[in-house]
């Protein structure tokens, strides 16, 4: 029997980030992956074309399907696109007792909005403190702290500013800096910087889905926090490392990678 891994987002038709990328993470790393779908977007490589979000009732009767059911051993929330969903989901997952990974989703690689501004103070206070592990990129951080990271030494106060609203642990993401492809993850007592040899390669989109999938994936599976974060890490590095050019734009990383390994050898 798989672990169960829950994945609450915004679909994404181009099949490269949200519902799509979490569902592909979770089966190449061997877990049973469910959604509750918050949000259908019309994308693709080149930008979001349009976004639907799904009524209230909606993604809480997918959520109570899943979970009275089959239950879940992880959550993680992507896409949530306004303040009325954010706080729906931050209900529902406060009543769980797996772990939960909160990707909060402000924009995408083309600069679209996936979340409406007036939901930012309700990821604040309602959604982070429901977090076993927040992992906020550079622009998620700025928005939602105001902390410009523009440096290495910035990551340790951008990661003190985001714990102060209560997640048990925050993964920032300093994929947007040049250099190295530097995280740090800390929980405000110990800090674990995880580095990676960035891939010159404009095929990302979707990177940010997949770690948190692959964070949850690992929870799900027993691991430790850090051990969890270690693991997605080197799985979205691979993923990137074979991202490829689909589309006239921003392609996706190869979510399939590890499993293309095995089979060709
Ligand atoms: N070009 C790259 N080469 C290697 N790793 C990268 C690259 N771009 C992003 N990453 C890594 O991918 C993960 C997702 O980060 P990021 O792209 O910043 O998230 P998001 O998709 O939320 O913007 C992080 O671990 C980051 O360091
Ligand atoms: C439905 C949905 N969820 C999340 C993202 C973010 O992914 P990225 O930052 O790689 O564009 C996205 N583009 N679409």
């Amino acid at each position: 029997m798989p672990p169960r891994v829950l994945t609450v987002a915004g679909s994404d038709s181009g099949g490269g980030a949200g519902i799509q990328a979490d569902l592909k993470t979770m089966l190449a790393l061997g877990v049973h992956g469910m959604s509750v779908i918050t949000a259908v977007t019309a994308q693709n490589s080149l930008g979001v074309q349009g976004a639907w979000e799904l009524p209230v009732q909606a993604v809480r009767a997918q959520y109570r399907s899943v979970v009275d059911d089959i239950g879940v051993q992880a959550v993680k929330t992507g896409m949530l696109a306004s303040a009325e969903l954010v706080e729906t989901v931050a209900e529902l997952i406060s009543g769980t007792d797996a772990p939960v990974v909160v990707d909060p989703v402000g924009v995408s690689k083309h600069g679209d909005p996936l979340l409406a501004a007036s939901a930012l103070d309700s990821v604040r206070t309602k959604l982070l403190p429901a977090a076993t592990v927040a992992t906020p990129n550079l622009d998620e951080v700025a928005q939602l702290t105001g902390v410009r990271v523009e440096s290495e030494d910035d990551l340790r106060r951008a990661a003190a500013a985001v714990l102060a609203y209560g997640p048990r642990w925050v993964l920032i993401k300093g994929g947007h800096l040049s250099g190295d492809a530097l995280d740090l993850l800390t929980d405000g007592s110990c800090e674990h910087w995880l580095r990676a040899p960035r891939h010159d390669n404009r095929h990302t989109h979707g990177t940010g889905c997949t770690l948190a999938s692959a964070i949850a994936s690992g929870l799900a599976k027993g691991l430790t926090v850090p051990e969890a974060v270690t693991g997605a890490k080197e799985y979205v590095t691979g993923a990137i490392a074979a991202g490829f050019a689909l589309g006239a734009g921003i392609g996706p990383v190869d979510h399939a990678w590890a499993l293309r390994a095995t089979h060709a050898g």
